[in-house]
């Protein structure tokens, strides 16, 4: 066999399932082709690469003056540290792992946070992405980490996992949830995770009490071809899916600051405004819900 062959079979691409769904099939595109240099850069940082935004008080005097020739590369940093924040709080949520457990993240992106989770717990941590682009990437990190036994990525829809029933201690969505049914999403978690394992998610949500998403919500829909769902909606699936919310967590003042200072870089998408405009509008929430699975 050349070593062409080996790259071949070796990637994740070469196992990709054909999408469940027209929409999977575009969402798998969508990913394949991200290459923003507000991901790239700020993952450069240390090898960690996030797909999820940040939380946390800004470090000013890390920051140094705006006119610091050091000064973008400090703000790129900074944004990287709240990214990583947020994946902490996450993992903070999962209760107690041990190293012979296993965690599940739905919607694995390019796998910085699964690199944590084992990084934290010395688990064995499984993801699933819909892009083979990602997966590849995930499981090149996971290669020169050597932590490869460990960590691995894997194309395949969230809705339908390759793992046994009662298989999870914990499994996650990261910023992932918007992109399928939470009836559906809800009860593959169920199905994956043991009787007293515990789901986490980060998401961002529109509020019930606003009435309906607002053109905010709308405009984020459209930039990221999502759709993100109610507060209310979320608690309803947990609920009809043996999920039990122990702690919901309002991280929307939390993440304000990280969109401010994100604003001011040059590395800037355009969605900034519309994420500043609804949580300060009340009309969209960035939540935390860890549930147990009873
Ligand atoms: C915004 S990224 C979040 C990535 C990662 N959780 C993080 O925090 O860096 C959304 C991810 O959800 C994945 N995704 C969306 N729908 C999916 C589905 N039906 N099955 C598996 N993954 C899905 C995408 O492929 C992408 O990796
Ligand atoms: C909170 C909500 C509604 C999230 C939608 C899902 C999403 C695209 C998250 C960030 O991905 P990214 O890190 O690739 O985005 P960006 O390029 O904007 O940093
Ligand atoms: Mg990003």
């Amino acid at each position: 066999m050349t070593s062409t062959e080996f790259t071949t079979v070796d990637s994740a691409a070469a196992f990709v399932p054909a999408p469940a769904t027209p929409y999977q099939g575009d969402i798998a595109r969508y990913w394949n082709n991200e290459a923003r240099p507000v991901n790239l850069r700020l993952g450069d940082v240390d090898g960690l690469y996030h797909h999820h935004y940040g939380i946390g008080d800004v470090d000013h005097a890390a920051l140094g003056d705006a006119d610091d020739s050091e000064h973008e590369k400090k703000l790129i940093t900074e944004l990287h540290r709240l990214e990583s924040a947020q994946a902490e709080v996450l993992l903070d949520h999962l209760g107690s792992i041990g190293p012979d457990d296993t965690l599940v993240d739905a919607g694995c992106g390019r796998g910085g946070s699964m690199v944590m989770a084992h990084q934290r717990f010395g688990c064995k941590v499984e993801g699933v992405t819909l892009s083979a682009k990602q997966a590849d990437f995930a499981n090149q990190r996971a290669d020169e980490l050597r932590i490869q036994d460990h960590v691995r990525a894997r194309v395949c829809n969230m809705l339908d996992m390759p793992f046994e029933t009662g298989q999870a201690a914990g499994s996650w969505n990261n910023e992932s949830s918007m992109y399928v049914d939470l009836h559906d999403l809800f009860s593959e978690h169920s199905r994956v995770l043991e009787v007293g394992g515990r789901y986490v998610t980060i998401t961002g949500c529109w509020n019930p009490r606003y009435g309906q998403p607002s053109k905010w919500v709308s405009q984020i829909n459209a930039h990221f071809e999502c759709n993100i769902h109610s507060r209310r909606e979320y608690l309803r699936a947990m609920a009809d899916n043996r999920l039990v919310p122990q702690a919901i967590v309002d991280l929307t003042p939390a993440t304000l600051p990280y969109w401010e200072l994100r604003a001011t870089s040059s590395l800037v998408t355009g969605i900034e405004e519309a994420f500043i405009n609804s949580y300060k509008d009340g009309s969209f929430q960035y939540v935390l819900i860890a549930a147990d699975r009873v």
